[in-house]
């Protein structure tokens, strides 16, 4: 236990000299105010306390509609925007940390998780039987079921897996915080077990395989846990959220939604529909979207002529093969024991990606170290006269090697200059941010279309304040994008509507009193996003789409501060939610700036793979605005 505290605080410390910590600290505080310890909490000060919620040393103005004194949207922004950075003061770190005993039973008494309701569970397959008889059950909409066991057996119920520790599903945002703050310092996200075995664990198979040694027995943040997750996280924090760094890459981002805007105008019909392969329009879109910073440069995506053996097309469908293949894995966990089919499929998705990755990355390098001049980027090499002789350049396409005029070091050389950090780590960070960049911000953005599509009012009044903020500018700028107070209500109400995100896991590091239950160390708990979104008791008028929730002062606000988590919570939240916010708001801009959309045909649900996806082809009609 002393090591885990001795890691934490020694690596903390150096985090945290910065002066932002105080800085966030010190705001954090005045807004999670706490009124007195519990009587009996003389052990863990307010700040970790995991109790019911019904003794929360947190307190409610009278009146307010939160759980907190604070009004909703100040405290989400704040723990959104800093959550991550909430790694405090030396004096804070130690007083939080915690030993791993469980919180003395005297203070709740909890009932034991032995009595925690859930689905009837059998020796060996668990729950299963209940499950693949239940009228509710759909794989492809595993919430309809979760949602029915919710009806049956309470807000907090227990689901035995086989091949999985004891599962715990968690549905209420009291639950969801205790969770947050129990794990705060020491983040374990299962789910990922399949991928560090196949990246670090000796494979499928357990032979030695050639990426065996390019990893280097290390998974990379998205699999990682403990120590290891945290020497990379900690390192490549701060450049990825970094709002200066992601903003210099807005110029490119701009003129990727304004080239995906011209995209849609030549592939609309006469009666201005895009085809049904627009999702998958909406998958390149995020590829050289993201591609502009995990990349450093444009990868051709969007050109009329890409051929499906192209690099980047390529990237595409292997990103799907490997999410596809790794949701089976960690669905059915027989791998565990015997190399099944799943885990194979998964370590061939794996090798092809790594590889096409790899290479896409080391072009990028390439480009980088025949830089003539240093400060300048890659992305204006091509306008430099140096560049046209260099052997490599000459091998790429013009649409590759973009145009954005920065000076500064590109993402991948500051990475590449971060002590700490191997060429390995930063080439498995990138292959991280790939897989996981482009179907979460794709799917984010085609649900927020046809959301608009469908409620054309709140359309309007987005049209409305982008030509109010925005205008018509050559060039996008911060300012603009965080003008748009209206725009990332509806971008928000989208994620609560229709998530992206499957739900946030976490394996308990010590007991934990949820729901009155005593939780032992060890066990897994889901909070599932569908059901926390979706309650009309957190949410009023939950299944109607409401913009006005997430605009200061509404009546309509949740009414818990970690009732709505899209990107998670505290150290181990999304590394990637500066780039997706700064992406998907480009092109909303850029498109509906000069468009409107609207949407014919049949309603549009969700359909769970590793992240949720919409049920059917986005077949949207882009009429040119008057
Ligand atoms: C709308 C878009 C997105 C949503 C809703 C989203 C949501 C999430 C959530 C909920 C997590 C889990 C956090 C946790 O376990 O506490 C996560 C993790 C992660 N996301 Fe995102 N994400 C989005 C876009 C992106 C993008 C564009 C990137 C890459 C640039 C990215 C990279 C990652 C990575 C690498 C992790 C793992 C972080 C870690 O374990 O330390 N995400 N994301």
């Amino acid at each position: 236990m002393w090591e885990w505290q001795g890691w934490w605080k020694q690596e903390c410390q150096g985090y945290v000299s910065a002066g932002v910590s105080a800085r966030v600290m010190w705001s954090a505080r005045a807004y999670y105010q706490p009124a007195e310890r519990h009587p009996h909490n003389t052990k863990y000060p307010p700040s970790t306390y995991l109790g019911d919620p019904a003794h929360s040393p947190y307190v409610a103005a009278p009146g307010a509609n939160s759980s907190y004194a604070t009004p909703y949207l100040e405290a989400y922004n704040l723990m959104e925007e800093n959550a991550d950075v909430i790694f405090e003061s030396e004096v804070m770190m130690s007083e939080r940390m915690y030993n791993s005993e469980a919180i003395p039973s005297d203070v709740h008494q909890p009932r034991p998780a032995s009595q925690l309701p859930g689905p009837r569970s059998w020796p060996m397959v668990g729950c299963l039987p209940y499950m693949l008889t239940h009228k509710a059950f759909d794989p492809q909409r595993v919430y309809l079921f979760w949602e029915a066991v919710r009806q049956e057996f309470g807000p907090i119920f227990r689901k035995d897996m086989p091949g999985h520790p004891y599962l715990v599903f968690i549905t209420q945002p009291e639950d969801l915080e205790t969770l947050m703050r129990s794990t705060m310092y020491n983040p374990l996200r299962p789910g990922m077990a399949s991928l560090k075995r196949i990246r670090s664990d000796g494979g499928a198979d357990g032979d030695d395989h050639v990426h065996d040694h390019f990893f280097q027995g290390k998974a990379g943040i998205l699999a990682e846990q403990g120590q290891e997750w945290w020497r990379v996280r900690r390192c490549v924090q701060r450049p990825v959220t970094n709002p200066q760094i992601v903003h210099r890459y807005l110029p490119q981002m701009d003129d990727v939604a304004k080239q995906f805007v011209d995209r849609i105008r030549r592939m609309r019909d006469d009666n201005d529909e895009v085809p049904e392969s627009f999702n998958s329009e909406l998958y390149k879109w995020a590829l050289e979207s993201l591609g502009t910073i995990a990349l450093d440069r444009r990868l051709g995506c969007l050109e009329e002529d890409v051929s499906p053996s192209s690099r980047p097309m390529r990237l595409i469908q292997l990103a799907k093969q490997l999410l596809g293949a790794l949701h089976e894995t960690e669905n059915v966990k027989l791998w565990q024991y015997f190399p099944t089919a799943s885990i194979r499929r998964l370590q061939e998705a794996h090798q092809v990606f790594t590889d096409v990755a790899l290479g896409a990355i080391r072009d990028t390098e390439r480009l980088l170290a025949c830089r003539p001049i240093r400060g300048h980027t890659l992305s204006n090499t091509h306008a430099h006269p140096f560049a046209s002789s260099c052997p490599f350049h000459q091998n790429l396409q013009p649409s590759e090697i973009a145009s954005s005029g920065t000076e500064a070091p590109s993402l991948l050389e500051t990475l590449l200059a971060t002590p700490g950090l191997s060429r390995e780590d930063v080439l498995t960070f990138l292959i991280d941010m790939i897989a996981t960049g482009i179907d979460t911000t794709s799917h984010a953005v085609g649900n927020m279309l046809y959301l608009l599509a469908r409620n054309p009012r709140a359309q309007r009044e987005v049209q409305r304040e982008i030509d109010q903020v925005v205008g018509s500018p050559d060039r996008l700028t911060p300012d603009h994008l965080s003008g748009l107070t209206y725009t990332k209500a509806v971008f928000r109400e989208t994620l609560r509507m229709m998530p992206v995100n499957v739900g946030i896991v976490r394996r308990l590091n010590r007991d934990t009193v949820l729901g009155g239950y005593l939780v032992p160390k060890g066990w897994e708990v889901v909070a599932p996003t569908m059901l926390m979104n979706h309650q009309e008791s957190v949410f009023p008028r939950a299944h109607e789409f409401l913009p006005e929730r997430f605009l200061r002062g509404s009546h309509l606000a949740p009414r818990h501060n970690f009732a709505f988590l899209p990107f998670s919570y505290g150290p181990r939240m999304c590394i990637g939610r500066r780039i997706a916010y700064q992406e998907i708001f480009s092109l909303i801009v850029r498109v509906l700036s000069v468009m409107e959309v609207d949407y014919k045909y049949e309603d549009v649900h969700l359909v769970n793979k590793l992240s949720y996806g919409p049920s059917s082809s986005l077949r949207f009609t882009f009429t040119d605005r008057r």
